[in-house]
């Protein structure tokens, strides 16, 4: 099928059936499904490369996944991930490749055969040597004992991923300089960063895609200032720019910079030069062997039986759980204070890429998109939503994340945080009976569990390429574009009008609400 030509998954024989599947066992219980199949586990759950899955406590079975697999092949699935690795322009809107594996294909030993194929090979060649430049730097900056904090300046996809990634592996860069993130507009953020820094020992990234995003520009002139402002003196040695605007990042006045490319989305992108900060982190065999994790993940997808192809049966699990089972929003739990930041970067993946309405067409969809993608590490969420997850009013599955090793030597911790973990996951599907009420669990809430060993580069890379392809299966069966993001773009443009007004205090043509508000803060920003 050719990957243009797709159906939209509602538009199939294979959703009716699907939802006459679903019509025809409106009580599902994940209790009595467990009782009825002794396989049950073993049916809904899966290895892949660094890591286990299983959500063989969601409210599915094997003959409603049997029917998933169906309608992802009548929806083109796999033309459409292979379209995705060969490079077509499957980011129909802004008429782009989304080649985000590329950044982590090796150079020899592709796990895929035949990829990258012939026609990528001047891409992959640019891929290779800006890697190459990239982790050379990235070792000379940790070798400098004179560099002693590095500050990426970023946001969205240029500082999500690199933030939730050094901190998630902070065991591995234990001999580099301090990385800071700065992402914010407000200038607290930047201010308080600075607060403890000598500018002749921090060296900034300024990291933005288009160099333009006004948070990035903003906050980058400002450390531009207080470094010239604190006698720092070399601003080209202590400013870099990661961009695939270069000619702008040096009008700014960088001279080092690390290019990537406009097939490279915001949020696909740590796996590139946008991921400088966490290369420095932890050292430039650390990066390769978190490519090397997200490149096994990647000939995973492309190469696994729908079957036994995780991304897949994920993807198509979301898709159940949010079009026929009508949740709306999906707790994210990792139990590691590490993947503190993972709940964020997945909010920008997920909701960036799927929060949707239309389809490639222009069509208005008739099916929810993403659902609402939130959550804390564990075991601090328990301790503040959990109490609605078990006993609130709405169903909403949670999906937990642990890590088998602990890479601490504390006694005492490691065993009570993955079994809370397993007590939760236990506990929001059998439930428990009080008939005075108040200590009623009603049990059947859906979870899906995700393992990893060890917490490493390699696994990480693994985990992060997972999610970027379950995100992809989704968006495939809805016929979304899930690679633009062009609801951004309004509430920027409104912003720029209305900054000014805040310091002249015109509202002229502003809705009430708007104009009230600026009626009250124009004081407080009247030019003095
Ligand atoms: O890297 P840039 O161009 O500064 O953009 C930052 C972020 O802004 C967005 O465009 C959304 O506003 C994201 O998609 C992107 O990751």
């Amino acid at each position: 099928m050719d990957w243009r030509e797709r159906p939209r998954c509602d538009e199939t024989p294979e959703w009716a059936a699907l939802t006459r599947l679903a019509a025809a066992q409106p009580d599902f219980d994940v209790r009595a499904a467990f009782a009825r199949d002794p396989e049950r586990f073993a049916r809904l759950s899966q290895g892949a490369p660094e890591l286990f899955a299983d959500w063989s406590r969601s409210r599915i079975d094997a003959a409603a996944e049997a029917q998933l697999l169906a309608l992802a092949r009548a929806c083109g699935l796999e033309a459409h991930r292979d379209a995705l690795f060969a490079g077509e322009p499957v980011n129909t809107t802004e008429g782009r490749a989304a080649l985000h594996p590329l950044l982590r294909a090796p150079a020899v030993g592709s796990a895929i055969a035949g990829w990258p194929t012939p026609a990528l090979a001047p891409l992959h060649r640019a891929v290779l040597e800006t890697l190459e430049r990239m982790l050379a730097y990235a070792e000379a900056v940790r070798a400098d004992p004179d560099m002693t904090d590095v500050v990426n300046i970023g946001i969205g996809g240029s500082d999500l991923g690199p933030r939730m990634a050094v901190q998630a592996l902070a065991a591995w860069g234990a001999a580099g300089p301090r990385v800071h993130f700065v992402s914010n507009l407000d200038g607290h953020e930047l201010a308080q960063t600075l607060a403890g820094l000598a500018p002749e020992r921090t060296l900034f990234l300024v990291v933005s895609k288009t160099f333009t995003t006004l948070e990035t520009l903003t906050n980058a002139h400002s450390a531009r200032d207080w470094f010239l402002a604190q006698g720092g003196r070399d601003v080209a040695r202590h400013f870099v720019g990661i961009t695939t605007a270069v000619e702008a990042a040096r009008a700014f006045g960088i001279e080092t910079t690390f290019g990537f490319w406009d097939w490279v989305g915001g949020r696909y992108s740590v796996w590139s030069a946008v991921g400088l900060a966490l290369a420095i982190a932890i050292g430039a065999e650390g990066f390769r062997a978190f490519l090397a994790g997200a490149h096994a993940m990647d000939a995973h997808f492309c190469t696994a039986p729908l079957e036994a192809n995780l991304p897949a049966r994920l993807g198509l699990l979301d898709l159940w759980n949010r079009d026929v089972l009508g949740f709306g929003s999906r707790c994210v739990a990792p139990y590691h204070a590490g993947l503190a930041r993972l709940p964020a970067y997945l909010q920008q993946l997920e909701m960036e890429s799927n929060g949707k309405r239309v389809d490639l067409r222009g069509r208005a969809l008739t099916l929810p998109t993403s659902p609402v993608v939130w959550g804390e590490p564990g075991t601090n969420g328990q301790h503040a939503f959990f109490q609605l997850l078990h006993q609130g009013t709405d169903v909403i599955p949670v999906e937990f994340l642990a890590v088998a090793r602990a890479r601490h030597g504390l006694v005492g911790h490691h065993a009570g945080l993955v079994a809370n973990a397993l007590a939760q996951a236990r506990a929001l599907m059998v439930g428990q009976d009080d008939p005075g009420g108040h200590r009623h669990f009603p049990g059947n809430r859906p979870s899906s569990f995700l393992l990893l060993e060890d917490l490493t580069p390699r696994s990480l890379g693994a985990l992060l390429a997972l999610y970027e392809h379950r995100v992809f299966v989704s968006g495939s069966l809805w016929g979304i574009d899930s690679f633009d993001q062009w609801g951004v773009e309004l509430g920027k443009a409104l912003a720029r009008d209305l900054t000014p007004r805040l310091l002249s205090g015109d509202v002229t043509g502003l809705d009430a609400a708007t104009a009230g508000l600026i009626g009250r803060l124009a004081p407080f920003f009247e030019k003095k």
